[in-house]
């Protein structure tokens, strides 16, 4: 537990949250390998040259360093064929020293992505994000889980914030997050509604929503006055405005004053993806060694 972390703050920490998170798996990590036991491996698959992509693949990478996980970067070329990266994952999946494979999103264009999930092995899918993955977490059995919606659930359950009962809308139904988030919080037993771009009236669900998770893409797109006084708002989006600005899904001046608890955009599910890899590629070798 985090002796840092206010949780009466309205403001929730993610990096905090994370930076716990992920000196506890440096500890466990330590511990394996002082027991004689196997460091965990990840490789992290990066295809073109998206600026974006290549910070997120450097942080992974730089994560792994200090938490004490090996990392194996393979940096491919934008016209790489589906071909050449299903042969490499195939490499890396038959690799004793891999337990976790990461292909970095989005994927040039020439690439079927669903393709590319499904070639990995399910047991060193670190993102969570093959069929036999999510289906596990479909029938409340998890196994690897997606990375951003189980920081989500590791943010509440930091703070305190119990979603049994609660009623949970989730704006976003994309594969990566607002699908995975939703069935996270139907395992913690919430009431789910999930809106999407043809949801007829959103601020009228939002109204009734005593905990909002925003992944819809959009910059500052949710207003504070949409929400219900008290909500706890979760903002996983991430967009760059023209001036360099980052900033959430959710306007976050407005939403600040009606919330009783939300997330800034830098610090705060952001962190928590990488956070959660990271927990993923250890569970992923504790695994490999189980079965
Ligand atoms: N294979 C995957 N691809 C992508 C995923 C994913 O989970 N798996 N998610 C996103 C990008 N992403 C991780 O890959 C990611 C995005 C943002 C952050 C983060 O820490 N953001 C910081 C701000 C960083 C900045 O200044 O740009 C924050 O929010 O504080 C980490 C990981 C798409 N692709």
């Amino acid at each position: 537990m985090n002796q840092a972390l206010n949780v009466s703050d309205k403001r929730i920490d993610g990096k905090a949250v994370a930076a716990q998170l992920r000196m506890d798996i440096a500890a466990q990590v330590a511990e394996r390998v002082s027991a004689g036991k196997s460091r965990p491996g990840l490789a992290v698959v990066l295809v073109g040259q998206d600026p974006a992509s290549q910070v997120y693949v450097r942080s992974k990478v730089k994560a792994c360093e200090e938490a004490g996980i090996i990392s194996r970067n393979h940096s491919l070329p934008a016209e790489t064929t589906q071909d050449e990266l299903l042969a490499l994952i195939d490499s890396l999946n038959a690799d004793p020293v891999i337990h976790g494979i990461l292909v970095q999103l989005p994927l040039p264009p020439q690439i079927d992505v669903q393709a590319v999930i499904e070639r990995i092995d399910p047991a060193k899918d670190v993102d969570g994000f093959h069929p036999y993955n999510l289906g596990r977490l479909a029938g409340k059995a998890p196994t690897l889980r997606p990375c951003t919606p189980y920081g989500c659930m590791r943010l509440l359950e930091a703070y305190g914030i119990d979603p049994v009962g609660k009623k949970a809308v989730v704006v976003g139904a994309s594969n990566i997050v607002g699908r995975p988030v939703a069935l996270e919080l139907l395992m913690a037993r919430a009431t789910v509604t999930i809106c999407h771009s043809r949801t007829a009236d959103l601020p009228a669900e939002l109204a009734q929503a005593d905990i909002v998770i925003a992944a819809v893409g959009i910059p500052e797109f949710i207003k504070g006055e949409w929400l219900k006084p008290g909500a706890i708002v979760i903002d996983v989006g991430i967009n760059r405005l023209d001036d360099g600005r980052l900033v959430g899904d959710v306007e976050f001046e407005t939403a600040f004053e009606t919330a009783s608890a939300i997330t800034p955009v830098p610090g705060g599910v952001g962190p928590m993806t990488i956070a959660c890899l990271l927990q993923n590629t250890l569970e992923a070798c504790e695994a490999s060694e189980a079965g």
